[in-house]
């Protein structure tokens, strides 16, 4: 079945990835370098299996595969939310290995996070919860609320609500929401960090098919647009070729596919989870 697609080396970009000697040669760094990552949380099948791939700055990548074959670990592991057993990520051409935890979160702070359940603090607004954003860059407990921030991070964040659609509804309590509407705040909190890199986990799951695509289509389209980088976990093999640049299949923890969206199917695609 998996001899439907090119090996994991694949073509991408004319670069052969993801052998190590080209990952080596790589300049300017990718955003996420990652080599040999492996990973097992009891004696039985590792969960990750020498892993190895990168994503360059200003790329869409869409990270597919059954249930329980890693795509969740290859996140956490990649961001060291995680440790690794082994291998290497280096995050902005930092190797991660070895940094203290300050070191590691400063780093981590230009990567925004946004996870199926959008996390949101319900008796919060809208706005206070993008603003929230702006943590990382902003130690001062006030900034947290929207009526004590300062004027400049309130702008800010409304702008960042006004991007994904919902200034007009931006002192409105997260728990008076719509699921889509949520997922857009959060999706609004990510770039209030002014993030390089996107790391999201499965955003539309929790979503009607309507309200995923319009999630996924206004948070790729932003992303596009602000040249930001972008890893993204689906079961929705459709938002997968559609909303991504580049797909990596993910299969008992080894990478099985890695190539460009427009080279292959949905179709083809679906194979994997024969
Ligand atoms: N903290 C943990 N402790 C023990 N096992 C874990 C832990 N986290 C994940 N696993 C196991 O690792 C495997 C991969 O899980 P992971 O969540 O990474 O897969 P996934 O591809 O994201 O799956 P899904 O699509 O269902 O979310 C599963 O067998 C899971 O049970």
């Amino acid at each position: 079945m998996l001899n439907t697609f090119a090996p994991a080396a694949t073509l991408v970009d004319g670069e052969a990835l993801p052998g190590a000697q080209a990952l080596e040669t790589t300049a300017p760094p990718a955003d996420l370098w990652v080599r040999g990552l492996s990973k097992r949380f009891d004696a039985a099948q590792p969960v990750l299996d020498g892993v190895a791939f990168q994503v360059k700055a200003g790329q869409r990548v869409a990270l597919i595969g059954a249930n329980g074959a890693g795509k969740s670990t290859l996140l956490r592991c990649c961001m060291h939310l995680i440790p690794p057993d082994g291998g290497e990520v280096r995050l902005f051409g930092t190797p991660l290995a070895g940094l203290d935890a300050p070191a590691l979160r400063r780093l981590r702070s230009q990567v925004g996070f946004v996870f199926q359940k959008h996390n949101l603090v319900p008796r919060l607004s809208a706005l206070s919860n993008v603003l929230h954003g702006a943590l990382p860059r902003t130690p001062l407990a006030h900034a947290w609320f929207q009526g004590l921030a300062p004027a400049a991070l309130r702008g800010e964040a409304l702008g960042c609500l006004e991007r994904v659609g919902l200034s007009h509804i931006a002192l409105r309590r997260a728990d008076k929401l719509s699921g889509g509407q949520s997922q857009r705040v959060a999706v609004a909190r990510a770039l209030m960090q002014r993030p390089r890199l996107i790391v999201a986990d499965e955003p539309a799951a929790s979503l009607d098919p309507v309200a995923g695509d319009e999630v996924m289509s206004l948070f790729s389209g932003l992303v596009k647009d602000e040249g930001l980088t972008m890893v993204f976990t689906s079961h929705d093999l459709a938002h997968a070729v559609k909303y991504a640049d580049r797909v990596i299949a993910l299969q008992r923890g080894r990478i099985v596919l890695d190539a460009l969206s427009h080279e292959v199917n949905v179709a083809e695609l679906r194979t994997l989870y024969a």
